[in-house]
């Protein structure tokens, strides 16, 4: 046995999407680690205005990091990154998955600081996480395209999640994973290693992604992500 304690692997980050600056410090109090802005009402990454975002990150202070949406273009990219958002997320779907300049064009607009989403619905992605990693991409993420019906872990086999999350690990890559999951998903999904994991609907008032964040969800996720930890107060 070794004579040093091997230290625990990190556990997964709680990221939550939230729509306007009053979500975000609700969000950002509960105890969610990542705030993410996104407008809910417009399918899995609808980008919200660069003036709303500005004030999210202006509400939220550094207290937590942030992140948005920006639709998948250089312009848009530049313009998100500009408003002082810590990560640009944005989507690429199966065909942009194989357009190589396009994916280079996209980081080159925000230089180490883009996040690319996959869908579930698209296939399995670990495969293509060395280009992600090789077009300059941060971090690499899979959400699922639509929001009304199956859940990640309905069109993923936790097979495919696994390579995923390792070939962002061997790559570099920042991983995540998100999809219509709830907090019970939380422990079986852990074993992924995700460096974080994406939420909206399951911490919305009635499980309805477009109704408002609910805080004691946002705070029974976080201990769900950390059961060995007390509260902090
Ligand atoms: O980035 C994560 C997404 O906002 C997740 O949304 P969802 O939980 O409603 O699928």
């Amino acid at each position: 046995m070794s004579a040093f304690p091997v230290p625990p692997a990190p556990l997964p980050s709680l990221l939550v999407s939230v729509r306007d600056p009053a979500e975000a410090e609700a969000a950002q109090l509960a105890g969610a680690d990542l705030i993410d802005a996104k407008d809910p009402e417009r399918g899995a990454l609808g980008a919200l205005d660069v003036g709303v975002v500005t004030e999210i990150v202006t509400r939220i202070a550094g207290a937590a990091v942030t992140s948005a949406v920006a639709d998948p273009t250089p312009d848009a990219v530049t313009a998100m990154a500009a408003t002082g958002i810590d990560w640009v997320k944005t989507g690429l779907d199966a065909r942009d998955r194989r357009d190589k300049a396009a994916m280079a064009a996209l980081t080159a607009a925000a230089p180490g600081r883009l996040i690319a989403v996959l869908f579930a619905e698209d296939g399995p992605a670990a495969d293509l996480v060395p280009t992600l990693a090789q077009a300059g991409f941060a971090g690499a993420m899979i959400d699922t395209a639509g929001k009304s019906g199956a859940r990640l872990t309905d069109l993923a086999e936790p097979e495919a999640l696994a390579a995923f999350t390792a070939a962002c690990r061997t790559h570099g890559l920042m991983s995540g994973l998100a999809g219509s999951l709830r907090i019970t998903d939380i422990p079986v999904l852990s074993a992924h290693r995700p460096d974080y994991f994406g939420f909206r609907g399951g911490l919305c008032r009635d499980f309805d992604r477009r109704n408002g964040i609910d805080p004691l969800r946002v705070a029974e996720a976080v201990r769900a992500l950390r059961p060995n930890q007390r509260d902090a107060a």
